[in-house]
């Protein structure tokens, strides 16, 4: 199995839910950059499981330990390597699953890909728990942007059928997103907050589960930004969103809204702003030709509902080749989506600080 992506910023994953632990290395760092380590743990524990009672129930402090490339919280300039201990496996839960996959979870095709010794305790390698690196990478990705003028944020766009107040794409409210991230329904719209609570709350009573989605916001990007065909900003976020579990779908700006419209309604037209070239939408999400034209980049990404549900459900025994019914075991969150924000703030900064290594050999 390879866990990597980045070109002048590379990372990569490594570890199994309910292995000793989890981490990831980390190239292409700048030297010589204090990391705010609390604020990097702020970062961590709005992905942290067992936060609230609208997520898993298992419990990780999720702190990660520095190996190599950090001296007293300065980046040295060598790979980053960190590592985070597991310390709540039930593994037990998984014990009928080795016969009997869960419906759309990895357990499956892990087997069919690496055979039956393959490790899918907590759902392996394949576990959102493999988020927790990617948001250690990303935290530190954060704060390296910012000192550039570059800020991340997310929101959930969507949970269910519950949408959020509609971002203005062209000018964001980033303290709006910015003061929610800590809520732990991120929605900018608090009666929705409070509907989405509900919605998942009677979803867990239920034993079922739903999706939504996350959509998150950068401004501050140098126009020029990427390249054309096959290596554009959209290619290297999705190539890298696409490693986050659950997701399903990627849109940018006007989205797959868009579709049923006219070039006349969407296209962005130009404008000055003083001696400033823009345009007064945003229907391209800040993407023309797989390069940044200084409008905000908005990303849409669309997550499926969790798969480990507590209802009953059909699946086939592997070793009887017979249809059966599967009840499954273990913590689950009932709507993936609401922790996944910081998991794609973390990942849009790791591909927006790739990026500029592209162009910017002073971060090198
Ligand atoms: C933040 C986050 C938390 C998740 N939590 C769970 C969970 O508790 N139970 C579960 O079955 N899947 C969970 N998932 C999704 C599975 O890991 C994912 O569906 C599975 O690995 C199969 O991958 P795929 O959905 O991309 O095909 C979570 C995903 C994310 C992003
Ligand atoms: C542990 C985390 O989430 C896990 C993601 C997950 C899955 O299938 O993706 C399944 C559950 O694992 P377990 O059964 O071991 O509790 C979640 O709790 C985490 O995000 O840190």
């Amino acid at each position: 199995m390879a866990s990597n992506f980045g070109k002048t910023i590379q990372v990569s994953t490594f570890g199994a839910s309910h292995g000793y632990a989890i981490g990831g290395i980390v190239e292409g760092l700048p030297c010589g950059h204090t990391i705010d380590i609390d604020e990097l743990k702020a970062f961590l524990k709005r992905r942290a499981p067992g936060q609230n009672q609208l997520t898993t129930q298992r419990k990780e402090a999720d702190i990660p330990e520095f190996l190599a490339g950090m001296v007293d919280g300065m980046l040295s300039g060598s790979p980053l390597a960190f590592m985070i201990r597991n310390t709540s496996q039930h593994s037990s839960d998984y014990n009928n699953l080795r016969d009997i996959p869960r419906p759309s979870h990895a357990d499956f095709t892990a087997r069919m890909r690496y055979g039956d010794k393959v490790d899918m305790r907590g759902g392996g390698h394949f576990s959102a728990r493999l988020t927790a690196p990617l948001c250690v990478a990303g935290g530190i990705a954060l704060q390296l942007l910012r000192e550039k003028g570059i800020e991340i944020h997310g929101h959930l766009k969507q949970v269910g059928t519950v949408q959020d107040a509609p971002i203005d794409m062209v000018h964001p409210d980033m303290k709006a997103l910015a003061s929610i991230a800590t809520e732990p329904i991120a929605m900018v719209d608090p009666e929705k907050r409070s509907e989405v609570e509900n919605l998942v709350m009677n979803l867990k009573k239920d034993g079922d589960s739903t999706g939504g989605i996350v959509e998150v916001v950068a401004t501050g990007l140098p126009i020029g930004l990427g390249n054309p065909n096959f290596d554009g900003i959209e290619n290297r976020l999705a190539r890298a969103i696409f490693g986050v579990p659950a997701i399903k779908g990627i849109s940018f700006g006007g989205g797959f809204d868009m579709c049923a419209q006219l070039g006349s309604e969407v296209n962005d037209a130009f404008t000055m702003d003083g001696d400033k070239i823009t345009t007064t939408t945003n229907n391209s999400g800040g993407i023309q030709g797989g390069i940044t034209n200084g409008l905000p980049l908005v990303m849409q990404v669309g997550i499926k509902p969790t798969p480990s549900i507590y209802k009953e459900q059909p699946s086939v025994s592997l070793s009887r080749k017979e249809d059966t019914l599967l009840t499954i075991q273990g913590r689950h969150d009932p709507c993936v989506a609401l922790r996944a924000v910081p998991v794609i703030e973390a990942v849009t900064a790791l591909v927006i600080l790739d990026f500029l290594g592209d162009i910017d050999h002073e971060l090198r």
